[in-house]
């Protein structure tokens, strides 16, 4: 499918409803005819995805989404295909009851659902319950009617969204539909690529109905998507006095590893210079296993002090711990007002004793450590990914990346992009060191802290791809070294590079 220029944007359910309008009127045409637009696109979808296919079952729900649904129907039987149809409700409105009556005109007929229903036999279901007009969990005749679909042991399309799956947040209020193929309506949603999207969407379309690009020129997204880049490439006489020099501070007792990992990851990201001030007893078995770092012994401000003056970017957190020793670097290394990442443990502290930021500032939590900065429950964070990134972008005064599947990237001016790469793989320790490090390596490299976090972002996400391509199970943060240093060189992520 060709690549649609404004495929990167993602938008909400508001400005979808807006461009809907504008579409209607550029176009000129009814909400009819853009409902059969709609019904068409997602029969090439099909035709195409099965070609061999004979026999379908449209699941239309109470809306637009179920006249998308008749419509479909209506379409798929003049192509000759044997056509089942289920409703949720009786009666429809609008565009939808004139698209359910030319279903029925033609002859069709209406399996009335309840919750003692049967599930009718088809090659392929097509949901077509809910689309961006999902405001709760289904309620228990369309959840019962989901589960049997999912269960069914048949693919699914689902038309524009996934039902169940919410269009802003990707949040799942109760059941969701597991599409195998989502055939998206106009243009890109949020909700489509983060939180339970992974497992819901299955493979995605765009299909923007003939809606002209100057409409798409005219609305400003909410959020886009990240694209793949390589690192900007470097001067011939470079010397690793002009890459910067990182300074990673963690490692307590029992997490030398996690400090270790985000050094190395500096390193194989392009930093000039990596240092590592850790506990005394890691400092043999860090230079022992990757001599190119500058390992330091560390027990308090004075000896973190002369570090921190060589360092142009601190990488603050990995395996720091909350204790006296990594709280007491944490107050140091925050004082030297140095442009850093901050991540892990640092988080912890910062939630404990908040500050906005004066210097270039990355923070890099997880959900739980998102949660904390907020002062609010883990479940508070997945209803809204979004809205908790710029919240917490905006109250720390910093670029922040909340990770998770999706990960999304958000700066204290509410411009937010989204990673459409990783894999369930990368739900490992050490995944977040490896970011950390990344993350520093470019901002020493001379990137912003947006540009640092967004290619920072791709880039590990792409490698785990990359090293994922031989299974996700067992994949190590230090699978990803390598190739990370490939991505990082523009070499083809042979990975989901779109
Ligand atoms: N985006 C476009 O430009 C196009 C959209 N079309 C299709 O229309 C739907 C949106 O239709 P809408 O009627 O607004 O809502 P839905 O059909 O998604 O939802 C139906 C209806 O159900 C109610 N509702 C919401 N949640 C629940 C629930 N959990 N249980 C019961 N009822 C619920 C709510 O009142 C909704 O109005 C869009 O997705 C497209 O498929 C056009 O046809 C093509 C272009
Ligand atoms: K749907």
């Amino acid at each position: 499918m060709p690549i649609h220029p404004y495929s990167r944007d993602l938008h909400t359910v508001g400005q979808l409803r807006v461009m809907e309008r504008a579409a209607l009127a550029a176009l000129g045409i009814s909400g009819q005819e853009l409902m059969r637009r709609a019904a068409s696109a997602a029969l090439s979808s099909l035709r195409r995805h099965w070609p061999q296919l004979q026999q379908i079952c449209i699941h239309c729900g109470p809306g637009n989404n179920g006249g998308d649904g008749f419509l479909l129907g209506v379409l798929a039987r003049e192509a000759g295909l044997q056509v089942e149809l289920v409703a949720l409700s009786a009666a429809a409105h609008g565009d939808a009851a004139l698209a359910r009556a030319a279903w029925e005109a033609g002859g069709g007929k209406v399996q009335l659902w309840d919750i003692d229903g049967v599930l009718p036999a088809a090659e392929l279901h097509v949901d077509a319950l809910y689309g961006i007009g999902l405001n709760r969990a289904p309620e228990p005749a369309a959840a019962r009617l989901i589960e049997q679909i999912n269960h069914s042991g048949r693919p699914v399309l689902a038309l524009d969204v996934p039902s169940g799956l919410n269009t802003d947040s990707g949040d799942c209020p109760g059941v969701a539909i597991r599409a195998s193929v989502t055939v998206t309506f106009i243009a890109g949603k949020r909700g489509l690529h983060t939180g339970r999207a992974a497992d819901q969407v299955g493979v995605l379309e765009l299909a923007t109905l003939g809606v002209p690009d100057s409409l798409y020129a005219a609305t400003s997204p909410d959020a886009q998507l990240l694209v793949a880049a390589a690192l900007p490439p470097r001067p011939r006489y470079a010397n690793k006095g002009d890459n910067g020099h990182v300074l990673v501070i963690g490692g307590e007792h029992g997490m030398a590893g996690a400090a270790r990992l985000a050094g190395e990851s500096a390193l194989r990201a392009g930093a000039g210079l990596v240092s590592v001030a850790t506990r005394a007893g890691h400092v043999f078995a860090l230079n022992a296993a990757r001599p190119e770092l500058m390992a330091h012994g560390v027990d308090g401000p004075q000896t973190l002090m002369p570090l921190l003056e060589r360092a142009s970017v601190l990488a603050l957190g990995p395996g720091l711990g909350q204790a006296s020793w990594g709280h007491a670097l944490w107050l140091t290394a925050l004082d030297a007002n140095k442009p850093l990442v901050l991540d892990a443990d640092g988080l912890n502290l910062l939630a404990r004793e908040p500050r906005r930021f004066t210097v270039p500032a990355v923070m890099t939590p997880h959900p739980g450590e998102a949660a904390r900065l907020l002062g609010v429950a883990t479940r508070e964070i997945e209803r809204d990914r979004f809205a908790a990134a710029r919240e917490l972008a905006k109250r720390y005064a910093a670029v922040v990346v909340l990770k998770g599947v999706g990960s999304l990237v958000a700066d204290p001016d509410g411009r937010l992009d989204v990673c459409p790469w990783g894999n369930p793989g990368m739900a490992s320790g050490g995944m977040g060191d490896l970011l950390t490090g990344v993350v520093a390596a470019l901002l020493a490299q001379g990137c912003s802290a947006w540009r640092a976090a967004c290619l920072g972002v791709g880039l590990h996400a792409r490698a785990g791809d990359l090293a994922a391509q031989r299974g996700e199970r067992g994949l190590l943060a230090s699978d990803l070294l390598a190739p990370l240093r490939e991505l990082g060189n523009g070499m083809s992520g042979c990975g989901r590079d779109t």
